[in-house]
């Protein structure tokens, strides 16, 4: 049983303070990633601006008709971008009850050849509403600074952990994983089950949430306790994901969150930003200081989920698994030659 019933706050700015005010930070986001694996992220430096721009164009993609939705619908993106409606994403095999949108990095496919490897296909251009032309350029602009502040926060973790501040950065090099998802919940109804989305861990760096007033999402702080991550103005909800825990061998942990449906009648808006590593990186285990080694219980391990170190699999084998009818369509030869990958 867990004493924990609401999720630490830390404020970024104390970064720019004092080295007493630093280490504070750095202390309280070591404890909170061990512990907790979740925490509010306050004074973070990103516009309230621009994220409430991020939210209301985001309403207004959610409320396009379905031909424009369909438009940018994710069956047609080998890299996995664009549009699914709600109930077509599965998480450990049932439907999420939410419609997304999905955003990764605006970069030129790689040149393929027959023998390369199916990951090297995620990267590619992203899928844009013609319905909706302002979403573009305030996403971009909106993922150019969550990546910024996000790697900020990746070289304290680093120093969190006692390594050199630039210990991770050869993983995510110049071509970080940067993946948005606009998220809409709809209310729940007599057909639907409560899953938003399932109980589940993140597959990067680190994850970053936008919530709007409505609460719904929870937190796993002890097996089968949940906590509820409520809405809290200005702040983003931060968590970890599987290559933090890999890389420090299981001493900070990628904790386990689900969402649960809102009531009939109301709706719930997330925009997550997920920082990732470099598609062609692979994660080793860094040496941690004595004190905290003794402490790393190596990374979790899931039969349902096996972690891969080589991140491109990693990531290409979640995305088949999330999304059955993109796969299909686009990696097909891959899911017949290697079948662990659709587990
Ligand atoms: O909707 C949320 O706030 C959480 C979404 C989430 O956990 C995910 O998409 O990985
Ligand atoms: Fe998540």
């Amino acid at each position: 049983m867990s004493q924990i019933t609401s999720l630490p706050i830390l404020d970024l700015s104390q970064l720019d303070g004092t080295a007493e005010q630093q280490q504070a930070f750095l202390d309280k986001l070591g404890r909170s990633a061990r512990d907790v694996g979740f925490f509010y992220l306050i004074n973070h430096g990103i516009d309230a601006e621009l994220s409430a721009q991020v939210q209301q164009l985001s309403r207004r993609f959610f409320a396009l008709s379905e031909a424009d939705k369909q438009q940018v619908a994710m069956i047609h993106s080998p890299h996995f971008r664009g549009y699914n409606r709600a109930g077509s994403e599965l998480t450990r095999s049932q439907p999420d009850w939410r419609e997304q949108f999905d955003v990764g990095a605006e970069r030129a496919p790689l040149p393929l050849d027959s023998g390369d490897a199916g990951w090297k296909r995620l990267q590619g251009p992203n899928l844009w509403p013609e319905a909706l032309p302002e979403l573009k350029p305030v996403l971009l602009a909106w993922q150019k600074a969550m990546t910024t502040m996000s790697l900020r926060l990746l070289r304290a973790f680093a120093r969190a952990l006692e390594l050199a501040p630039d210990a991770f950065d050869s993983l995510y090099g110049d071509k970080p994983n940067e993946h948005i998802k606009l998220i809409r919940y709809p209310g729940q109804t007599a057909e639907t089950s409560s899953q938003g989305v399932g109980a589940h861990k993140d597959s990067g760096f680190l994850s970053f949430l936008l919530q709007d007033q409505q609460r719904g999402l929870q937190v796993e702080v002890a097996p089968d306790q949940w906590v509820d991550a409520l809405p809290l103005n200005g702040a983003f909800v931060v968590n970890i994901g599987e290559l933090l825990e890999l890389a420090s061998n299981g001493y900070l942990r990628a904790t386990v969150h689900r969402v649960v449906a809102p009531p009939a009648d109301q709706d719930r808006l997330s925009i997550a930003f997920f920082l990732g590593a470099q598609l062609d990186a692979v994660v080793p285990v860094f040496n941690l200081p004595e004190p905290l080694a003794r402490l790393a219980l190596g990374p979790a391990s899931d039969p349902l989920n096996p972690l891969l170190r080589d991140v491109g699999w990693n990531y290409l084998k979640g995305r088949l698994r999330s999304h059955p009818d993109v796969a299909q369509r686009w990696y097909n030869e891959l899911l017949q030659q290697q079948p662990q990958h659709t587990a």
